[in-house]
């Protein structure tokens, strides 16, 4: 069964467009939701948590519309833009968002603030970067939700800190089978945690597959430069030229390169190369 399902969705904003977006994320899974600045990552995910009012198409999270509220009760959501509860601190934002989830853990909730390490008196306005995505991830999960969408949530957070909240993520997803969808610029976070990949770019998705496949199927290829002519180039996704050679991503069957011998060199592409070389197709440097 898939946690969140968007079937021929479609937003216009001012100057951009959601054109008939299709999106499965598999319950019980880490989905890793990635693409350049303004791709549409923030948008999509606004629809899904229904602040943002879809033009046309369908959203799904388990199975029901996104517009029910009880739903919503099984979702915690993630983003460190918390400009509504400046002016509050941890202890008046429990008393306003405890009671609204039947699930919500007192002693869990204790026990993130204790290791997030933050002040319960303190007005939120007065909150590092850091202080205020910690703070949202501890409401998120204090109410035990079975997804947890997450908008950059390792954005503004210290290497340390952003390691052991990817560390956690994998145990809430190993240990009580959550399912995590989080969009993030860090691609190398994605590379040792998820199990599923969507990229998003100019409002489109062009890659939706678990991680296992990219590993197989996604390489970069290296070579002299005199290899590249227009044949060649068809064979890859996206290439670099420069000076010394050139650098290209390739998708399928390396047999492809079997006759080359010494002249190429073949490597796991990581998901910052896919990232790169989807959104520019071709640069000559
Ligand atoms: N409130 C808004 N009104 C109109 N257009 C908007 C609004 N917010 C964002 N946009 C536009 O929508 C497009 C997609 O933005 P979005 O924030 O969804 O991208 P993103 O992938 O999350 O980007 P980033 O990685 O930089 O956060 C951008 O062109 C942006 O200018």
């Amino acid at each position: 069964m898939n946690a969140i399902e968007l079937h021929h969705v479609t937003k216009t904003r001012k100057d951009f467009t959601i054109k008939n977006l299709n999106l499965f994320v598999p319950q019980g899974y880490i989905t890793g939701f990635i693409g350049p600045n303004g791709s549409g990552k923030t948008t999509t995910i606004q629809m899904i948590m229904d602040i943002l009012k879809i033009d046309e198409g369908e959203i799904r999270l388990f199975g029901t519309t996104h517009k029910d509220h009880h739903v919503k009760q099984r979702i915690g959501f993630v983003y460190d833009d918390l400009y509504m509860y400046e002016d509050f601190t941890i202890k008046k934002m429990k008393s306003f968002i405890a009671p609204f989830y039947d699930s919500w853990n007192e002693e869990l909730f204790q026990s993130y603030l204790d290791r997030f390490q933050l002040p319960f008196y303190k007005k939120i306005k007065k909150f590092s970067k850091g202080m205020k995505m910690k703070c949202s991830l501890l409401f998120a999960l204090a109410h035990e939700p079975e997804l947890i969408i997450m908008d950059e949530p390792t954005s503004g957070l210290d290497p340390v800190f952003r390691r052991e909240l990817i560390e956690h993520l994998q145990e809430l997803m190993t240990n009580e089978k959550q399912t995590i969808f989080l969009s993030t610029h860090i691609t190398t976070d994605l590379d040792r945690i998820a199990d599923y990949i969507i990229f998003i770019h100019n409002g489109e998705i062009s890659l939706q597959k678990n991680m296992e496949d990219i590993r197989r199927h996604f390489h970069v290829v290296k070579g002299k430069t005199e290899m590249i002519d227009d044949d060649t180039k068809e064979l890859f996704i996206g290439t670099q030229i420069t000076g010394v050679g050139f650098h290209a991503l390739f998708e399928g069957d390396l047999s492809t390169f079997e006759g080359f011998g010494d002249e190429i060199i073949v490597e796991e592409a990581s998901l910052e190369d896919i990232m790169f070389y989807l959104t520019r197709k071709e640069i000559v440097s």
